[in-house]
């Protein structure tokens, strides 16, 4: 059975109009399928679950962003059953790091009969995440992007993935910088004046912003990138440079990779994974390689 789990609510309503474009396919070319709609946070993680009790599933198809997709993989974590998307959000982070088409008919097609592979997935507190997790200034990020009403504007004008962008610039003056401790496969490193911890799993988060642009999702490995001891009107300048990648050249980037990360902080850093908060430091991540199946 294919089955579908739609946010209808993800990308400002964009999520139903891709629903009802995909059904009309799905009839067009008579094949048969299950369909789930989500009606809170956290919903599509108790549908997957349940699905992937069932026999006879051979797909779980995700429709929304990347918080709908971090959902059903948590659901479906520790079964055989293959995740597969349909963009439908606003940063759509998952789609752009794995090669998930943005037009609808052409990711179906994929999601129905591409190859099924393993990728790595990252478990922090009692989730997992695929994309990215960060903690301290983009934490706060992702928590006000969440609760931003500028979202569903940005949405409308079909610029969803400039939401970020505005939230960091409304966080910017506010924070403020704190001392870290990590260990990172059981080697201890301090930094001082520490804005962000990003830990990736695929080279992209924040609606197309490359904050580890050497992350693999099957290289066993998570990417980790430190923004430390810079000012804010140079972490403004350095914002561009994210797009392409080319930050981490900058003094103020200490980039790792590990398997085991544990993160202290003399104030509390806001952790997001996949864009949806989920604690605060001290916090430890660790891979699961091959956790999860994708197709
Ligand atoms: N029926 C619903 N009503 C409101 N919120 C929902 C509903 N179903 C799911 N959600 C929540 O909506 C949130 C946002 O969904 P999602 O991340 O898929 O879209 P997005 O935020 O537009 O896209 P992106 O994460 O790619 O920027 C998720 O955290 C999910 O828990």
């Amino acid at each position: 059975m294919i089955w579908f789990i739609v946010n209808r609510a993800s990308g400002n309503g964009k999520g139903h109009k891709v629903w009802k474009y995909v059904e009309r396919l799905l009839i067009e070319k008579n094949i048969k399928y299950q369909v789930a709609f989500t009606e809170r946070p956290r919903h599509a993680i108790e549908i997957a679950k349940s699905i992937s009790k069932q026999n006879g599933t051979n797909v779980v198809i995700a429709i929304g962003g990347d918080g709908t997709v971090h959902e059903v993989a948590n659901g479906l974590v520790g079964s055989e059953i293959p995740l597969g998307s349909i963009p439908a959000g606003s940063g759509n982070d998952f789609a752009r790091g794995l090669q998930v088409p943005k037009q609808s008919n052409k990711a179906l097609e994929k999601a129905l009969y591409g190859k099924k592979r393993k990728i790595d997935i990252v478990s922090i507190n009692d989730e997992v995440f695929i994309n990215a997790a960060g903690m301290g200034f983009d934490g706060q990020v992702a928590k006000v992007t969440n609760q931003a009403k500028y979202k569903k504007w940005l949405n409308h004008l079909g610029l969803g993935k400039f939401c970020y962008v505005v939230s960091f610039f409304k966080v910017l003056f506010l924070y403020r910088a704190t001392e870290v401790s990590i260990v990172i496969d059981d080697k201890e490193q301090t930094f001082s004046d520490v804005w962000l911890i990003a830990v990736a799993n695929i080279p992209f988060y924040g609606g197309g912003m490359m904050i580890c642009p050497n992350a693999k999702c099957d290289d066993g490995v998570f990417d980790v990138c430190i923004v430390h001891g810079i000012s804010r009107w140079k972490l403004v300048k350095l914002l561009p440079r994210v797009f392409r990648g080319t930050h981490i050249f900058n003094r103020a980037i200490t980039t790792l990779t590990g398997k085991q990360l544990t993160i202290m902080s003399t104030s509390p850093m806001i952790t997001h994974g996949d864009g949806e908060i989920v604690g605060e430091t001290p916090i430890q991540l660790t891979i699961k390689k091959e956790g999860l199946y994708i197709v």
